[in-house]
């Protein structure tokens, strides 16, 4: 067999040696992380990155991708055998969906189990690969994986794709839906309908899915099947007696659903016979590999060594390997018609892989897929490193995990405060607070992340729109006056889901998120509240879910879709010490929040900033209006310490030059704000 070290070793002693080892170091385990330990192995012997890309360059053989799959993923000759006597009326697409926690992943893995494709009583979740998913228990990225299924004499092919719950991942889900034919609508059998389960209905049913209800959770003491299966039929207008009631940690029933799946969700109805149309689902950075796509092949038969090309981007490639997710990676001679695998086509990052994109036969192009809107970010934090931390290894650290995760945007800034930093868009603040935990974990990295801000508008008169998302680019009020036609805000539609007896408290605290109500229904029997409100995205992303679930002892449950754009009096808010303004803090807000804010913040700056030897002057300002002030009195020196005898004149003599100092210190002295106090400021907890 062929391996790594046997290719082109380098002798003992040349330097080429240690760049030789490392790449195959990095090719053995396939994992950053071990690149970058690796990394500072070879700081330590002074050679630095750049001295390895000049070796590659200069033709120290990197090894070929075809070559390492040979070698490491052997072409399952038996498995590719089989799939291929299955006709495509024999596949089935689909998906599962559900509301957060109601057990889909432990669904989808008692699935891999009964169709043999992972062993049983492996560990939970397999579909849950990112570290972060298996701790928090969420899925973040639609995972993939085909199944083998034996029903009544026949192999069948499914596709199961297991899709994220959490609102802020909505583009992930649509997409996956987007190459199901049909899914499972999964109750937890304890909670019943919930938000996410009607936003998530409503998708796939526009969708066209061929939709099974599944009933979890029947182990459970509370479990209510009469209420689900009762709001089954009034809420989605599905026949319950069609609905599967299973345990998916038990495995009670689960097998009924398989013989479900083929007999109600329709095989993909394309066609073999014509040229070559692709769907780039997902995609995703391998250090090795590079760029992974997840494909759709919606037309055609995608080969090993096949030249293609982006329907977007019109770049060319070469395919260098392919094949299914069976649970991981394995290789497949092609793929046809009605398949989703992956397919690794020499892109270098992520960014050519743009998700929704069409890949073609060159010479053979037709009319692309009409694909998917990307999703625009949400929120957007600036951070900046913690202090005795290099910007430059972070900023590394950075970029490498946004290489995983095409849906955060990331862009430098400066800040006077807190020096360079990042500007980083989330699509929600879940998004944003499990990006952060991927950094802290691993990469024990200690950021200071500024206060969400949303993309906020500004119509010029000249008819042009910028969208802002850094408070610093907000104009000021003098260019508001004569340039600015209007200010906008971003809204959502907020979809929760609570029990009756929490309705007024609900309103109330929408209503003091400046929302609007849309609608209120009251679903049978379990005297549960749907209400509807439009609520401003920024009031949404300051923690409303956190305070609608205190309000309601943790019953709520919620959901919200983009509702577009209104017209607001936003003003910016600045915090300044001593008359300098602190730009990292700064917020842009709507005018009647202004005031309450101000005093809050100069409050709370107090608290954390410690005094100076000058008086130190906190205040809150829009444009030059000053709307609160605190002040921090001077740290005073005992200047009288050493003075003995109670001489008068003495005593006045050096208290009048002490106040004469502080004068000047005032006028010359520069505040030094520590990092504890943006930390503190920043931090949620009083
Ligand atoms: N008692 C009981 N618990 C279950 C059952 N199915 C799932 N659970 C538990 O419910 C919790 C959530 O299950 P997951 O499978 O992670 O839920 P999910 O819907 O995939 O969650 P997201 O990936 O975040 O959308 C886990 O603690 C499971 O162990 C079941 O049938 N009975």
């Amino acid at each position: 067999m062929i391996s790594w070290s046997n290719i082109c070793a380098p002798p003992r002693g040349c330097a080429r040696r240690l760049v030789w080892q490392t790449i195959g170091y990095i090719c053995a385990n396939r994992d950053t992380r071990y690149a970058v330990r690796t990394r500072r192995q070879l700081d330590r012997h002074g050679v630095g990155i750049a001295r390895i890309q000049t070796h590659l360059r200069r033709g120290f053989r990197k090894p070929d991708v075809r070559e390492y799959s040979t070698i490491n993923n052997d072409i399952d000759l038996e498995l590719a055998a089989r799939i291929d006597q299955i006709p495509i009326s024999r596949y089935r697409n689909f998906s599962i969906v559900a509301h957060v926690d109601h057990g889909k992943s432990t669904l989808s893995d008692r699935l891999l189990e009964l169709t043999g494709t992972i062993p049983v009583g492996s560990v939970g979740q397999f579909l849950d690969r990112l570290d972060v998913e298996r701790e928090r228990g969420i899925t973040v990225k639609a995972q993939t994986c085909t199944m083998l299924y034996h029903y009544k004499g026949e192999d069948y092919l499914l596709h199961l794709v297991d899709t994220p719950g959490h609102v802020d991942f909505r583009a992930e889900v649509s997409r996956s839906y987007a190459s199901c034919g049909g899914a499972l609508l999964l109750i937890d059998a304890s909670q019943g309908v919930q938000a996410q389960t009607v936003a998530n209905f409503f998708l796939a049913y526009s969708l066209g899915l061929e939709l099974i209800p599944v009933i979890n959770k029947i182990d459970l003491d509370h479990a209510n099947i009469p209420r689900a299966l009762e709001q089954i039929e009034t809420m989605f207008e599905l026949d319950s007696d069609t609905a599967i009631p299973v345990s998916a940690k038990r495995g009670t029933n689960v097998e009924k659903i398989l013989p479900a799946v083929v007999e109600r969700i329709p095989a993909p109805a394309n066609n073999i016979d014509k040229p070559l149309r692709c769907l780039l689902v997902d995609s995703w950075f391998d250090t090795y590999l590079g760029v992974i796509l997840l494909i759709n092949v919606v037309d055609g038969v995608l080969k090993r060594g096949d030249k293609v090309i982006s329907g977007h981007s019109r770049k060319r490639y070469e395919v260098k390997d392919l094949g299914i997710l069976h649970p991981d990676r394995k290789p497949m001679p092609h793929l046809s018609t009605g398949q989703v695998g992956y397919a690794v086509l020499g892109m270098k990052t992520i960014t050519e892989a743009l998700v929704g994109d069409t890949i073609m036969h060159i010479g053979n192009e037709v009319e692309p897929l009409p694909g998917f809107e990307e999703p625009q970010p949400m929120v957007f934090v600036g951070a900046f490193p913690a202090e005795g931390i290099e910007f430059q290894t972070l900023d590394d650290r950075i970029n490498q995990l946004v290489l995983n995760d095409r849906s955060v945007s990331i862009q430098r800034e400066n800040s006077n405060a807190l020096g360079q930093g990042w500007r980083i868009g989330f699509l929600g603040t879940l998004h944003a607070s499990v990006f952060q935990d991927r950094l802290q974990k691993e990469y024990g990295a200690s950021l200071i992340i500024t206060a969400p801000t949303v993309p906020y508008k500004v119509l010029w008169k000249d008819g042009s729109e910028t969208v802002i998302r850094n408070p610093d680019d907000f104009p000021d009020p003098a260019i508001q006056k004569t340039k600015v036609q209007d200010l906008l805000e971003p809204i959502v539609k907020v979809i929760m889901s609570f029990p009756q007896e929490y309705l007024g408290d609900v309103i109330e605290l929408c209503e003091n998120n400046r929302g609007t109500q849309v609608d209120m229904t009251f679903l049978s029997q379990g005297n549960q509240v749907l209400l509807q409100y439009l609520v401003p995205t920024s009031h949404l992303v300051d923690d409303f879910f956190g305070k609608l679930k205190g309000l309601t002892k943790g019953y709520a449950t919620l959901d919200y879709e983009d509702a577009g754009y209104q017209s607001a009096p936003l003003v910016k808010m600045q915090l300044l010490v001593n008359g300098n303004s602190v730009d990292a803090l700064a917020q842009v807000m709507h005018r009647s929040l202004a005031e309450k804010r101000g005093r809050e913040w100069v409050k709370r700056f107090k608290k954390f900033l410690r005094a100076q030897l000058f008086e130190t002057v906190i205040q809150a300002a829009i444009g030059s209006k000053i709307v609160a002030r605190e002040t921090i009195a001077a740290r005073r020196k005992d200047v009288l310490a050493k003075l003995h005898a109670s001489d008068i004149t003495r005593r006045q003599k050096l208290l009048r030059n002490q106040k004469e100092g502080k004068k000047n210190l005032r006028m010359i002295g520069k505040v030094t704000i520590p990092q504890e106090a943006y930390q503190g400021f920043l931090s949620k907890s009083e």
